[in-house]
């Protein structure tokens, strides 16, 4: 039976996030996960969590300069220090509300000294969370949400994890994203499994609810469940109508 988790980065992200935990809870998800939740007291966030029995399966490191349109600092060479205290920032926000994902933002740059930069800061990410059990996470954006964000596909993030070589740094599989980029969904994820450690779904092009647009996402989740992918499936899509519509998820429970 598929699971979804709540992305609190676009639903309910008018509401302070532990309201807006309990908002997913009541409306049926199974976990939640958001982008930025550094505003909030962690303590705040545990107690929500804990009183809904949800976990939080991840958040990314902070964006950077948000005037200046940054979008992660991680393969941006020559700002090791910053993208390193964000990586840091995060783990610590992770330790105390038990998430179990960290999506290290890369950032718009190109070329051989951004990946080298990429790779050496994920490997600090992943030294540092692993006694914590945290998982880091890299993920491909499209080029017309994110035009010159530095990972765009998952055959880019592919050679970057075997290039790093750890266990807990995987791939966020962004159905939405990559169909985008790439089509040929249940293939990849067929064969990028081993190395996926969150999927994430919405409907293409809108981004609105997942069973609305291009991809069959019926098809997709049966496909999965066959590989015996049990985990939560990510629901990052923006509601069609302004307002929160959780009525899609029936049809596929
Ligand atoms: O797909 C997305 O946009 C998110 O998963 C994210 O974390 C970066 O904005
Ligand atoms: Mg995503």
């Amino acid at each position: 039976m598929t699971t979804f988790s709540a992305n609190l980065g676009f639903l309910w992200n008018d509401r302070p996030l532990p309201e807006a935990i309990k908002l997913a809870y009541q409306a049926g998800y199974s976990a939640v996960e958001c982008h930025w939740p550094y505003q909030f007291d962690a303590s705040e966030v545990k107690a929500a969590l804990e009183e809904t029995g949800l976990q939080m399966l991840g958040l990314n490191t902070d964006r950077g300069n948000l005037a200046n349109g940054e979008n992660g600092l991680s393969a941006l060479p020559g700002r090791e220090a910053e993208a390193r205290a964000a990586i840091d920032q995060s783990i610590d926000y992770a330790i105390k509300i038990e998430a179990l994902n960290i999506h290290v933002m890369a950032g718009f740059s190109t070329g051989e000294e951004a990946k080298k930069t990429f790779i050496n800061n994920l490997l600090y990410a992943s030294d540092k969370a692993k006694p914590h059990n945290i998982n880091i996470l890299i993920e491909p954006l499209n080029h017309y949400d994110a035009p010159n964000y530095f990972l765009q596909t998952s055959e880019q993030a592919k050679d970057i994890l075997q290039e790093i070589g750890r266990d807990n740094v995987k791939l966020m599989f962004d159905c939405y994203h990559l169909q985008i980029m790439e089509g040929d969904i249940c293939r990849r994820l067929t064969q990028l499994l081993p190395i996926i450690g969150h999927i994430q779904i919405a409907s293409v092009p809108d981004r609105s609810e997942p069973n609305t647009g291009e991809l069959n996402y019926g098809y997709v989740l049966s496909e999965l469940d066959k590989l015996g992918y049990s985990a939560p499936i990510g629901a990052e899509y923006k509601s069609k109508a302004g307002k929160v519509d959780s009525s899609w998820l029936d049809d596929y429970r």
